[in-house]
């Protein structure tokens, strides 16, 4: 049987060490600001995004919503990006993916000032992150979660064999780098992967980020890994389930994520770390 990986126990962890740091910054006259950007009404991210105005604001953390309607076009939200970048009062600035197809979401991400990057995506911090640069610069606020778990748990890094599913900017790439740069020996996988089961039946931790179904299963797992499950999909039932089986792989697993409670929680208490971390380098100069 596996040991949960309780991410939203350590959740609560890592909110109060941030609200504790908050009030520093308030002592300072100082309070943290995050600009949240969102196009459309998509369910899920009208959920998460009042999630993150709940959050901020119960943690101190000045929170503005800029929601647009999904016929919002590329030149007006660079104005809100150039606005956000000169508003003293904002700390971090984050889009709400997805976006809808007829925005370019690079020249969006390029134009955030990469001192108010929120969720690491400009390429100046990728780029830190790939090179192992020791920082400060932010990183992508879910595998940030997912590093924070690893460590609170204790699962052995340097040379462990890692597989990663999924390629994306948002999870697959940076939770990559961030496991090489712990050591890891990494294989990061995509949907041309020939013989993918056969890796992650080799993998001591496997980071699930497909988008797929219960894409994985007892079979797939090795005696003993972590396993990371960040999926999340909505069954017919109502029920919340993850990319892993989670009442298959929980018997032979070392450690594992459930969906819920497991790496979403963690990615909206990174947000909120991250924007304080972010006040502070700024403010600090
Ligand atoms: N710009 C970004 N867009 C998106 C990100 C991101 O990090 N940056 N991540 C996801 C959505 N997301 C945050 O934005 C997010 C998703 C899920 C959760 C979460 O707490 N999930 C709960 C279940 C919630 C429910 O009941 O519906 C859990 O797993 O326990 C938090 C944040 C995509 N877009």
């Amino acid at each position: 049987m596996a040991q949960l990986l309780d991410g939203r126990s350590l959740a609560k962890v890592v909110n109060a060490e941030t609200k504790q740091r908050v009030a520093a910054l308030t002592d300072r006259h100082i309070t943290p600001g995050i600009a949240v950007i969102m196009v459309g009404d998509d369910p899920a991210s009208m959920i998460y995004t009042r999630n993150k105005e709940k959050k901020a604001r119960q943690l101190g953390i000045k929170s503005v919503l800029k929601h647009y309607p999904i016929e919002i076009d590329q030149a007006s939200l660079m104005n809100e990006i150039a606005a956000l970048n000169n508003d003293d009062s904002i700390d971090a600035i984050m889009i709400q993916k997805p976006l809808p197809k007829q925005l370019n979401e690079t020249e969006l991400i390029d134009a955030i000032d990469p001192a108010k990057d929120a969720d690491g995506f400009h390429p100046l911090n990728v780029g830190k992150l790939f090179d192992n640069q020791t920082g400060p610069y932010p990183v992508s606020c879910t595998p940030r979660g997912i590093m924070r778990i690893l460590r609170h748990y204790q699962i052995p890094l340097s040379g462990a064999r890692a597989v990663v599913i999924g390629r994306s900017i948002l999870v697959g790439k940076p939770i990559a780098a961030l496991l090489t740069n712990a050591d890891a020996t990494v294989t990061l996988t995509n949907r041309h992967t020939k013989d993918l089961k056969k890796l992650t039946r080799e993998a001591d931790i496997l980071v699930v980020a497909a988008g797929i179904t219960h894409l994985i299963d007892q079979a797939d797992v090795k005696p003993g890994a972590t396993v990371i499950d960040v999926g999340m999909h909505r069954l017919d039932n109502g029920k919340l389930t993850g990319d892993v089986d989670f009442d298959d792989v929980e018997p032979v697993a070392g450690h594992i994520t459930p969906v819920p409670g497991g790496v979403g929680p963690m990615t909206i208490a990174s947000l909120m770390a991250q924007t304080v971390d972010l006040a502070e380098w700024r403010r600090n100069g």
